[in-house]
């Protein structure tokens, strides 16, 4: 089973506003709510792939409500833990360009969090957990490092997508997938990666210094380079029309997890999470099945030595 972590749920407000004008009243031409944080986006594209899993995390008041109403209505299996304040609502700005003003979550006390790492023990061999997004800010920086530590003391296999100082507690710990964005990835090498050659060079040597199975680093419409042991993978995602970058790289997280639970080759299954990147990047909410199949044949993949 794989079990998705979203500390930080979030109610992700999508305002398109042609004209933006600072400091001036402006009208919207469109909008709409999405239930986000990115473990739950996880889940969402994952029911795509007709992949399991369980989305957990700490919800609560009428945000909350919309997001477990909007799992539950895609028939995603949810077992959060409820808090008294409620959820975020991150606004997500489309002008000429993309605007995100994501909130800093509810107020979580530490009787919560003894839940939510009870809740976690329970895994076991098998299942995979997937702790993905920030933390509320409430909850001490060190949650992802203690999470990862219990589930691999219980052979739960870890996947990790958050920000460089979120992750950093948890790099001791064997993890099986983490997937920076390039940024990201300059943040720990202290090199600017600005090309797909700087993210093989410098990602290699961050990848041969940590005990990850898989990392991906992902770069946008450049794509992503992947590193699986010895091999080193560089996909490039279809062309096409940027209409929404929020979720893209959870729904590539999401493409990489369906591979290894339907075990396809490693090859394929970077595929598959490139064709969910592109699914979502080209549409205006996160992919949907009929354009995943759409884009996979269109994703190339190629090995160096
Ligand atoms: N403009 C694009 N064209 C094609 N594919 C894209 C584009 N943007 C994103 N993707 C796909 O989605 C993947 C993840 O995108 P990106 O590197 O932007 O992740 P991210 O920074 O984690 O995104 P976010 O935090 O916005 O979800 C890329 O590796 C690529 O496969
Ligand atoms: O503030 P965080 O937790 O880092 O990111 C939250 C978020 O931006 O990530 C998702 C897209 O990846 C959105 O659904 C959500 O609003």
């Amino acid at each position: 089973m794989i079990v998705t972590v979203t500390l930080n749920p979030s109610v992700d407000y999508i305002v398109r506003v042609e004209d933006f004008s600072t400091g001036h009243l402006n009208r919207t031409n469109q909008t709409a709510f999405y239930a986000g944080g990115k473990g739950i986006n996880v889940s969402q594209v994952l029911k795509e792939l007709d992949v399991v899993s369980t989305a957990t995390g700490f919800t609560g008041g009428f945000s909350g409500r919309f997001i477990e109403e909007t799992l539950s209505a895609k028939q995603i299996k949810a077992d959060f833990i409820q808090v008294e304040d409620h959820s975020r609502i991150n606004i997500k700005l489309k002008t000429d360009e993309e605007t995100e003003i994501n909130a800093a979550g509810p107020d979580i006390t530490s009787e919560k969090v003894s839940a939510l790492i009870d809740l976690i023990s329970q895994y076991g061999k098998g299942d995979t957990l997937v702790l993905a997004g920030s933390i509320p800010s409430s909850v001490e920086r060190d949650l992802y490092g203690k999470l990862a530590e219990t589930a691999h003391q219980n052979d739960v296999q870890v996947v990790i997508d958050s920000e460089k100082a979120l992750l950093e507690p948890a790099l001791t710990t064997p993890l099986t997938l983490i997937k920076p964005n390039h940024k990201e990835l300059s943040g720990y090498v202290g090199h600017e990666i600005e090309t797909v050659e700087d993210a093989v060079k410098h990602g290699r040597d961050f990848y041969d210094q940590h005990q990850i199975k898989y990392l991906m680093v992902s770069m946008a419409q450049h794509g992503a380079v992947l590193f699986a042991g010895e091999e080193t993978y560089i996909a490039t995602p279809p062309e096409g029309n940027l209409l929404n970058s929020v979720g893209a790289g959870d729904s590539s997280v999401a493409g990489f997890l369906a591979g290894l639970e339907k075990g396809l080759p490693i090859k394929d299954t970077f595929a598959l999470s490139m064709a969910c990147g592109a699914a979502t990047a080209f549409s205006e909410g996160l992919a949907i099945k009929k354009d995943i199949d759409h884009y996979l044949p269109l994703v190339q993949i190629r090995g160096l030595k």
